[in-house]
């Protein structure tokens, strides 16, 4: 901030020079010259004692050139940023090699920026790693708002707006059934269970394919490809902060950058083609779901259709497919972890549903307004571990300030959404698991946890929609607890987290047991 302040005053000062030296040219220039350049520097001078006093956001010191490289948080940026909240308030700022980054940690900053001047606030980081050398520009996450984007939120829209959501309660009750089969033949691995679940109901609900298994070779190609794309993102490659590095030859040493993302480039590539082709394929043999995102949007828009819409959707199906997997089965295992941690709001939603819908059917998403608990429960679990911590990157477009401070054109920043979790002013005792914080409005149901703005996560209500049909069905059937130490103590696992850009939790200790004899009489079929 301070080095593009001093940018702008240099310029000024300039300026005013270029101007005082033409008026000069054009009078006799020895005789003004002196009175000029004294008038110029008075006004200088005065501007400076009565401008308004800009800040430098506060953040950690950093080194002459490249300034905050060091500080960085490639990983457990969550915590980083509560840390650098304690010390720097709700906006932290970094310089990096040039770059602005601000870290958001308020409710306010983040709303104030994102949603209330989400215009401006809406773009992504220009980034040579991600973007230009993995090709990973075309995917929804990482489109600048613009044209392309406002498109891909269109086509999403077909299958993913709450007023279209009823047409995967098919899907979501046959996923259901196999998973509470599953958990019934092996209830030690329910965490794989989970992750079949998610992986094949997106890929189902975009591609239409048959329900896979988790090694099915799409699902392993997704996964890959998801690893790769959060390691693009948010690897803190050099060449994102010294762009002329791209021109390194491979051969160079140091340039192992560019073999890497050759090798991503071509899996992103194949995991936007491969499947949609396979689509297009299988649509002439009738042989998959005509409603899944591809065949409804290949269809709308086949005739005629450029080969930019191609591109659009085909990215859109790998954007939804890679946004939806990964956040919902972490947020499923939260809920496991939430309900082997507390057995009396396990009891307490269980009641509900013996209250309201029996034991003779599986509960549905139309249920929802009678089962408030559990509604309840579902959103405590996305805020008390929420799957993505942190924004992905915004960037604004043009300069603007917030609380006297000004935000250069192109600033990146990263709002934490945990901190948002865990701000006593919304939520008393942050850190506990307790659905009741919402009884009577008392606590804000925590929606944020799904960003704010244009940006916004367009899989919101899906993602509320599959949790809460998940657990429904999972603690309708069965029971879970902590194991027990040799003298029957339980041992309540600890609630830890890992990973990055999204968050699942560690693996933990749990029994499963159905809740009464002949219970799989429900999803036997
Ligand atoms: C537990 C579930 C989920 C959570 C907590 C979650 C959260 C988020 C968050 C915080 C963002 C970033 C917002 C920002 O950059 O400001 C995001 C983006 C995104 N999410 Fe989700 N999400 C979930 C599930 C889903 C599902 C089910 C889908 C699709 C069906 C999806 C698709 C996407 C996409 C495509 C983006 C990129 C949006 C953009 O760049 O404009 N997500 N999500």
């Amino acid at each position: 901030m301070a080095r593009l302040e001093l940018e702008a005053l240099s310029r000024n000062a300039s300026l005013s020079s270029l101007g005082a030296s033409a008026s000069a040219a054009l009078a006799d220039p020895a005789s003004v010259a002196l009175p000029l350049a004294l008038a110029a520097g008075t006004v200088f001078a005065l501007y400076l004692a009565v401008r308004p006093a800009r800040k430098r956001i506060p953040g950690p010191k950093g080194w002459p050139l490249i300034g905050n490289l060091f500080d960085w948080p490639s990983h457990y940026q969550a915590e980083t940023m509560q840390v650098w909240q304690k010390a720097y308030g709700p906006v932290t700022q970094l310089s990096i090699i040039g770059k602005e980054i601000l870290f958001l940690t308020s409710a306010r900053a983040i709303s104030e920026l994102f949603a209330k001047r989400a215009s401006t606030f809406s773009d992504r980081p220009k980034l040579i790693f991600s973007e230009e050398l993995c090709g990973m520009h075309v995917l929804h996450p990482m489109t600048q708002f613009g044209a392309d984007f406002k498109d891909q939120r269109k086509f999403m829209k077909e299958v993913l707006a709450p007023e279209v959501l009823r047409n995967h309660e098919a899907l979501l009750d046959d996923e259901g059934r196999r998973l509470l089969r599953s958990i019934l033949a092996t209830p030690n691995e329910c965490d794989r269970h989970l992750r079949r679940f998610s992986s094949s109901l997106s890929l189902r609900m975009v591609y239409g394919f048959e329900a896979l298994e988790i090694d099915d070779p799409h699902v392993l190609l997704a996964e890959e490809m998801m690893q790769l794309a959060e390691y693009a993102v948010i690897g803190g490659w050099l060449v994102d902060f010294f762009p002329s590095l791209k021109h390194l030859p491979r051969w160079f040493p140091g340039a192992s950058f560019q073999k890497r993302a050759d090798y991503y480039r071509a899996k992103i590539t194949e995991m936007i083609s491969l499947p949609w082709n396979e689509v297009r394929e299988k649509l002439i043999t009738g042989t998959t779901s005509p409603d899944s995102f591809c065949a409804v949007n290949m269809r709308k828009y086949d005739d005629g259709a450029t080969p930019r819409t191609e591109g659009l959707i085909k990215a859109t199906a790998t954007a939804i497919y890679g946004g939806a997997s990964d956040t919902t089965a972490s947020a499923a295992w939260s809920f496991m972890l939430a309900m082997v941690r507390h057995p009396e709001v396990q009891a307490k939603a269980q009641a509900e549903i013996d209250a309201v819908i029996g034991r003779g059917r599986l509960p549905r998403m139309g249920d929802k307004n009678d089962l408030p608990y559990l509604t309840q429960v579902v959103w405590e679990v996305f805020r008390w571990a929420p799957p993505v911590p942190v924004t992905l990157p915004h960037r604004n477009r043009v300069q603007d300030d917030f609380d006297g401070y000004i935000i250069p054109k192109d600033t990146t920043m990263v709002a934490s959404l945990y901190s948002i979790t865990r701000d006593e002013e919304f939520h008393a005792a942050p850190d506990e698991f307790d659905p009741d914080r919402y009884n009577d409005g008392k606590e804000r149901v925590p929606y944020y946890v799904f960003g704010y703005g244009h940006r916004r996560c367009p899989g919101a209500d899906m993602a509320f929609a599959q949790l809460f049909h998940q657990a429904a069905y999972i603690i309708s059937c069965f029971t879970l607890a902590p194991l027990k130490d040799t003298a029957g103590t339980p041992l309540y696992p600890p609630a830890r987290w890992a990973g990055e850009m999204v968050r699942k939790p560690e693996p933990f200790g749990y029994t499963i047991k159905p809740r009464y004899e002949g219970v799989e009489a429900l999803f036997r079929e």
